[in-house]
C-alpha cells in the first residue's frame, strides 16, 4: 500500500503515480482510473504486518477486531469469488448411493430435503435412444394386453408402405413458396414492411370486440358484400362457430344487392344457402329489401329460444359491408352510426329491435388472409384518404372492372394504361398542379372512392353462372340445397354412429340434427322475390341475364306486411312513402324489359320526390327553423302524381293482363280519375292533404319574452323566405 506523505497541514498526496487516488493529471489522461477504483485495487494488495513471533501487529483495513454492536465489515477477499462448492466425483457417489438407501428404506425419512442438494440425486442424465422400462412401472397386463390402457399414437396408416406412400406424395405436393418455416439465405433485400393502414381491422382489439359479440349472440349473421360474397367472407370464424359454439346460429345476409344484377343476388344466394342459410338485402332507410325477411326470421328464432327471456343477434362481418346500416334499416331509423368510411364502428353496442329480440353492431374485422394491398384497398377496408401511394392501386380498379363501365362513368373512350387513364381523367375534370401538371393522386383517390361507394359497377361472378341456364330462371328460391345439405348431414352423422360413437357424442349429434330440423322448418317459409331488388347501376346487356320474376308473390308471409308492421312508429309521411313504394315495386316487378326501364324512370323520380320532402322534414324535426311549410304547388303535384301513378300502376297490370297495351299504359301520365276511391286511397288522400304543413310557427309553441299572440307572420316577404330556404 503506498503510503500517503504527511505534508504538513494538507493530507492531499499531490504525486502522480497511479496508485494515487488524490492525483489531478496521470498519463492516462482522461481515460484514468477513478478515485474509487484505485481505492480498491490499494484494498487488495495490502498485506498485514507480523512480528517475528507471528502477531499481528498491523492489522489489514477491516480486519481489526471492532467493539460488540458496531457493522463489521468481511474482509474482501479473491478466494470469495471462487468455486467453492466443489466436491470430489467419489464424494458425489457416495453422498448419492447412501441417500438413495435412505430414501429406499421405508422406515427412515430424509428431514430438511429443501436445504439438501436433492437434485444431484437426480441428475443423471438419460441418453435420448436409451430404453423405457415400462414394464418397471406398469404391469404387462395394462401395458400390452388384451385390456390394454396405454395410449398409441393416432396413425393414419396401418403399413410402413402406405406410411412411405403418403410421405412421397406430401414431398410432390410441397411447395417451398407455402412453407413458413423454411430457413433461406439472406439475400440482403426484403419486403417493405406493409404500411400500418393495411393491418386495420385485425387488431387484437377488435379481436376481442368479435369475441364479445359471439359470446352474447344466440343467432350471429354475418354480413356479407353482394359485390364479392367470398372475399369477405370468414371461413375461419365459421369454423370457429361450428367447432366451439355449434349451439349457436349463423346465418348469412348478403348485402348491397342493389349494385349486383339480380340473377347474380339469386345465385350467390343459392351458392352460400348450401353452407348456412343466407338472405338477400338491400340496406336502405326508405327502399330496402330483405327487411321483412330477416324481421321475421329473427323472430321465429325467438320462438325457437321461448324459454329464454330475450334473444341477441351479433351482426359480424368486414368492416364496410353495412353492417350498421342493416340494423338501422330493420329499425328504420338512424341507430347506429353509418359512413362510406371503414371503421365507423369502434366497439360493439347493443340495440333494441323488439322487446325480445337485441342486436349488437360489431366492428369490422379483417380476417387473416394472402390478399394484397390493392385487394385490401379495394375491399374498402382502407380510408382512401389515408393512402399514400393511391395511384399504385388504380391498376387493380382497371382490371376488376370491365372497361365499358369505366369508360361510362369517366368518360374517357380509351387508355393504355393505368398512368394514362389517370392523366386523362386528370385533364377532363380539371385536377391538375401548377405548371398544368396532372394531379394524378388527387383523380387516384376520387377512383378508389368510387370504387368503394359502389359508383363502378363491378360484381364477382358467382360459381357456375356460364353453365346451367335454367338453375338462373329459376323462378323462387326455395331453399332446396337446404334439403340436399341436411340429408347429406343425415347420412354422415348415422355414418358416424355405426361407427360407434359413445353415448355423449350421440347426444351432440341429435342436438346438432334437431338444430337442423328446427332451422329448416324456420327457412322453409323464408321466400324472397328478388324481382323486388332496386338495382341501381346501369348494367350492360351481357350482364343483364333476364331473370324470370313470378308474377305473383304469395309467400306465407310476405315482405310488404312485415315492412308496414314495422313502420307502425313511423311518421304518417313516411307510411305513406312506403305504401307508394310498394306500389312502385309491384310495377317493377312486370315481365318485359321495356317497361322495367320505365318504371325505373318513375322510381327514380319518386326517389327524388320523396328525397325532398323527407329534407323538408328532417328539417322541420331539428327546429332550425321557425316554420317550414312544403310549397303548396309542390305538395299538391307530388301528392296528385303519386295517386295518379298509383292508378296508373294499376291500370298498367290489368291491361299488361289483358292485351299487350302496357307500355301505353305506362306512359299514360294522367289516367282519367277513378269513379269511386277504395278507403285505403281515401286514407292516402286525407294523409296527404294533413301532411302539407309539416312545420310549426317558433313562436306559437315556445314561450318567448316577447312572444306577441296577434303578432301575424309575413308569408311572404323576408320570414317568408327564410322559411322556404
Ligand atoms: N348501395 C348500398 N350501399 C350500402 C348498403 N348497405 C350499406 N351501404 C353503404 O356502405 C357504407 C358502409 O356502411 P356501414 O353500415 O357503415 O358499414 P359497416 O359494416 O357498419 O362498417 P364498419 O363500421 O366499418 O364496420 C355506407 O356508406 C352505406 O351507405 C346497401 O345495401 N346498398
Amino acid at each position: 500500500m503506498v503510503k500517503p506523505k504527511f505534508k504538513g497541514k494538507s493530507s492531499i498526496n499531490p504525486s502522480n503515480s497511479s496508485s494515487n487516488p488524490d492525483r489531478v493529471n496521470g498519463a492516462g489522461g482522461n481515460n484514468m482510473r477513478d478515485r474509487a477504483t484505485i481505492k480498491r485495487l490499494n484494498m487488495y494488495r495490502q498485506k498485514q504486518r507480523c512480528n517475528s513471533r507471528g502477531k499481528v501487529i498491523k492489522p489489514l483495513q477491516y480486519q481489526s477486531t471492532v467493539a460488540p454492536g458496531t457493522v463489521a465489515r468481511v474482509e474482501p477477499n479473491i478466494k470469495w469469488f471462487a468455486n467453492t462448492r466443489v466436491i470430489k466425483q467419489s464424494s458425489l457417489q457416495k453422498f448419492q448411493e447412501e441417500m438413495n438407501a435412505v430414501k429406499k428404506d421405508p422406515y427412515r425419512v430424509v428431514m430438511r430435503q429443501t436445504k439438501l442438494p436433492m437434485s444431484l440425486l437426480h441428475d443423471r442424465i438419460k441418453a435420448h435412444n436409451s430404453k423405457v422400462h415400462i414394464l418397471d412401472t406398469e404391469t404387462f397386463e395394462t401395458t400390452f394386453g388384451p385390456k390394454a390402457q396405454r395410449k398409441r399414437p393416432i396413425l393414419s396408416v396401418g403399413e410402413l408402405k402406405d406410411f412411405a406412400e403418403q410421405a412421397e406424395v406430401s414431398a410432390q405436393s410441397y411447395s417451398a413458396d407455402k412453407d413458413r418455416d423454411l430457413v433461406s439465405e439472406d439475400s440482403g433485400v426484403k419486403e417493405e414492411a406493409r404500411e400500418e393502414i393495411f393491418k386495420k381491422g385485425q387488431s387484437k382489439r377488435i379481436w376481442g370486440e368479435l369475441y364479445k359479440v359471439i359470446d352474447s349472440s344466440d343467432v350471429v349473421i354475418q354480413v356479407l358484400d353482394a359485390r364479392d360474397p367470398m372475399g369477405t367472407r370468414s371461413q375461419s370464424i365459421e369454423s370457429y362457430l361450428k367447432k366451439e359454439k355449434s349451439w349457436k346460429h349463423l346465418i348469412f345476409v348478403l348485402n348491397k344487392c342493389d349494385l349486383i344484377p339480380t340473377w347474380v343476388t339469386k345465385r350467390w344466394v343459392a351458392v352460400l344457402s348450401q353452407e348456412y342459410p343466407t338472405l338477400a338485402f338491400h340496406a336502405s332507410l326508405t327502399n330496402s329489401f330483405g327487411k321483412g325477411s330477416l324481421i321475421q326470421l329473427l323472430r321465429q328464432f325467438g320462438k325457437l329460444h321461448s324459454d329464454k327471456k330475450q334473444i341477441s343477434v351479433g351482426f359480424i362481418g368486414y368492416p364496410n359491408v353495412g353492417k350498421s346500416s342493416v340494423i338501422n334499416t330493420l329499425r328504420s331509423k338512424k341507430v347506429c352510426n353509418v359512413a362510406p368510411l371503414a371503421g365507423e364502428t369502434k366497439v360493439w353496442q347493443y340495440i333494441t329491435l323488439m322487446r325480445r329480440i337485441f342486436l349488437i353492431d360489431c366492428p369490422g374485422v379483417v380476417y387473416p388472409s394472402d390478399d394484397s394491398e390493392t385487394d385490401i384497398v379495394l375491399k374498402g377496408v382502407v380510408q382512401v384518404e389515408k393512402i399514400r401511394n393511391p395511384e399504385d392501386h388504380i391498376g387493380g380498379v382497371l382490371e376488376r372492372a370491365k372497361a365499358e363501365y369505366i369508360q361510362k362513368t369517366y368518360r374517357i373512350p380509351s387508355w393504355s394504361s393505368a398512368e394514362d387513364f389517370l392523366e386523362k381523367l386528370a385533364f377532363r375534370t380539371g385536377k391538375l398542379l401548377k405548371g398544368g401538371e396532372p394531379d394524378l393522386s388527387t383523380v387516384s383517390k376520387m377512383v378508389l372512392n368510387d370504387w368503394q361507394r359502389g359508383r363502378i359497377p363491378f360484381f364477382v361472378k358467382p360459381p357456375g353462372c356460364e353453365m346451367d341456364e335454367e338453375n338462373k330462371a329459376q323462378p323462387m328460391l326455395e331453399m332446396p340445397e337446404m334439403e340436399t345439405k341436411k340429408e347429406e348431414l343425415g347420412n354422415r352423422l348415422e355414418a358416424q354412429d355405426v361407427e360407434g360413437a359413445s353415448s355423449s357424442q350421440l347426444e351432440d349429434q341429435k342436438l346438432l340434427r334437431q338444430k337442423k330440423e328446427e332451422m329448416q322448418n324456420i327457412f322453409s317459409n323464408v321466400k324472397q322475390n328478388f324481382g323486388k331488388i332496386n338495382v341501381a347501376p346501369e348494367f350492360s346487356e351481357e350482364d343483364l341475364v333476364p331473370v324470370e320474376i313470378p308474377d305473383i308473390l304469395d309467400p306465407s308471409w310476405s315482405e310488404d306486411e312485415q315492412d308496414e308492421e314495422n313502420e307502425e312508429d313511423e311518421e304518417k309521411v313516411e307510411e305513406q312513402i312506403g305504401e307508394q313504394q310498394e306500389e312502385e315495386t309491384s310495377v317493377s316487378s312486370l315481365p318485359t324489359k321495356a317497361e322495367k326501364r320505365s318504371t325505373r324512370e318513375v322510381n327514380e323520380d319518386m326517389d327524388e320526390k320523396i328525397a325532398k320532402l323527407k329534407h323538408f322534414l328532417d328539417r322541420a324535426k331539428s327546429k332550425h327553423f321557425s316554420a317550414i311549410r312544403i310549397p303548396k304547388g309542390l305538395s299538391e303535384k307530388v301528392f296528385s302524381e303519386t295517386i295518379a301513378k298509383q292508378n296508373g300502376a294499376k291500370n298498367v297490370q290489368q291491361k299488361a293482363v289483358n292485351a299487350g297495351k302496357k307500355r301505353k299504359a305506362l306512359e299514360d301520365e294522367e289516367p282519367a280519375p277513378p269513379t269511386k276511391l277504395t278507403s285505403k286511397e281515401k286514407r292516402s288522400l286525407e294523409r296527404a292533404q294533413r301532411v302539407k304543413k309539416v312545420g310549426v310557427r317558433y313562436y306559437e309553441t315556445h314561450n318567448v319574452k316577447n312572444k306577441n299572440k296577434n303578432r301575424k307572420m309575413p308569408l311572404d316577404g323576408k320570414k317568408a323566405k327564410r322559411a322556404k330556404r
